[in-house]
C-alpha cells in the first residue's frame, strides 16, 4: 500500500491557496440575509446580480494567489475568469448550502430559494447538485482547491497555451488528490467522486443564462 505523502512545498502550496479562499469571502453573507427576510422575486433577482457581481470581483482577486496563474498569458488568465466565473458562483453557493447551520435553517433557506424566481425546471438540478456536494462534507482545504482547480480547466474557450494552463492544474490535482487520501482514508474512491461534481458543475453552469433568462418576475 504505497504511502502518501504530502511534501512541504505542497503543503505550503496548500496554505496558500486555502488562506486566499477564506480571505475572499463573498462581502455580506446572502444565506444571512435570505434566512432574515423573505424578499419578492424582483428584489431576489437583484441580490443575485449583486452576489454575481462581487463574487466576479472575488474570484480575480483570489486568483492572484494562486501560485503560477500571474505568470500565464494575460488573456489566458481572462479566458480562465471568464470560462470558470458561473462554475465559481455554484460551486460557492453550494458551499454555503452545505454549510451547518442551526437545526430547520437549511430547510428555511432551500424554500425561500425555491421560491425566489427561479423556474421550476432548474430547481431540482441545482438542489441536487448542492446536497451531492453536502454529502462530500469537503473540509476547507478541499474546499479552495476545488475551486483551484475548477478555475484552471485548460480546455476553456479562447484558452491559446493549454500545455501551461494544464501544468498548473495537475500540480493542484496532485494535492489535492493526496489531501484526499489523507482526509478519507476509508474511501478510497473520495478524489474520483470529488472530480464528478465538476461534471455536474459544468452542466448546471450550462443553464445559468436560462435560468436568468426564465426568472419569474411579478
Ligand atoms: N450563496 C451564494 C452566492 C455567492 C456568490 C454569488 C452568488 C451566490 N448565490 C446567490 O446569491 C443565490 C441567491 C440569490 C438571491 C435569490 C436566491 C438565490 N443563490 C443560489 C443561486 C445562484 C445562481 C442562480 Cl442562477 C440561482 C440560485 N444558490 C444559492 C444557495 C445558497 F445556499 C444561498 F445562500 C444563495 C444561493
Amino acid at each position: 500500500k504505497e504511502k502518501v505523502e504530502i511534501t512541504k512545498e505542497q503543503q505550503a502550496l496548500m496554505k496558500i491557496i486555502t488562506d486566499a479562499y477564506n480571505r475572499h469571502q463573498i462581502p455580506q453573507d446572502v444565506a444571512k440575509k435570505l434566512l432574515q427576510d423573505q424578499y419578492s422575486a424582483e428584489e431576489n433577482f437583484l441580490l443575485l446580480t449583486e452576489m454575481a457581481t462581487s463574487q466576479v470581483q472575488v474570484l480575480v482577486e483570489f486568483t492572484k494567489n494562486i501560485p503560477g496563474f500571474l505568470s500565464l498569458d494575460r488573456e489566458d488568465q481572462i479566458a480562465l475568469l471568464k470560462g470558470s466565473a458561473v462554475e465559481a458562483m455554484f460551486l460557492r453557493s453550494a458551499q454555503v448550502f452545505s454549510r451547518k447551520m442551526p437545526s430547520g435553517h437549511t430547510e428555511v433557506l432551500e424554500e425561500r430559494i425555491r421560491k425566489s424566481g427561479i423556474s421550476e425546471e432548474f430547481i431540482t438540478p441545482m438542489f441536487n447538485f448542492y446536497k451531492s456536494i453536502g454529502e462530500l462534507h469537503m473540509v476547507q482545504e478541499e474546499q479552495a482547491l476545488l475551486t483551484t482547480v475548477t478555475i484552471l480547466t485548460p480546455d476553456r474557450p479562447y484558452v491559446k497555451d493549454q500545455q501551461a494552463v494544464e501544468r498548473l492544474q495537475e500540480t493542484m490535482l496532485d494535492v489535492l488528490r493526496k489531501l484526499c487520501v489523507l482526509q478519507h482514508p476509508q474511501e478510497p474512491q473520495y478524489f474520483a467522486r470529488l472530480l464528478g461534481r465538476l461534471t455536474e458543475l459544468r452542466t448546471l453552469s450550462h443553464y445559468h443564462t436560462e435560468m436568468l433568462a426564465s426568472w419569474r418576475m411579478n
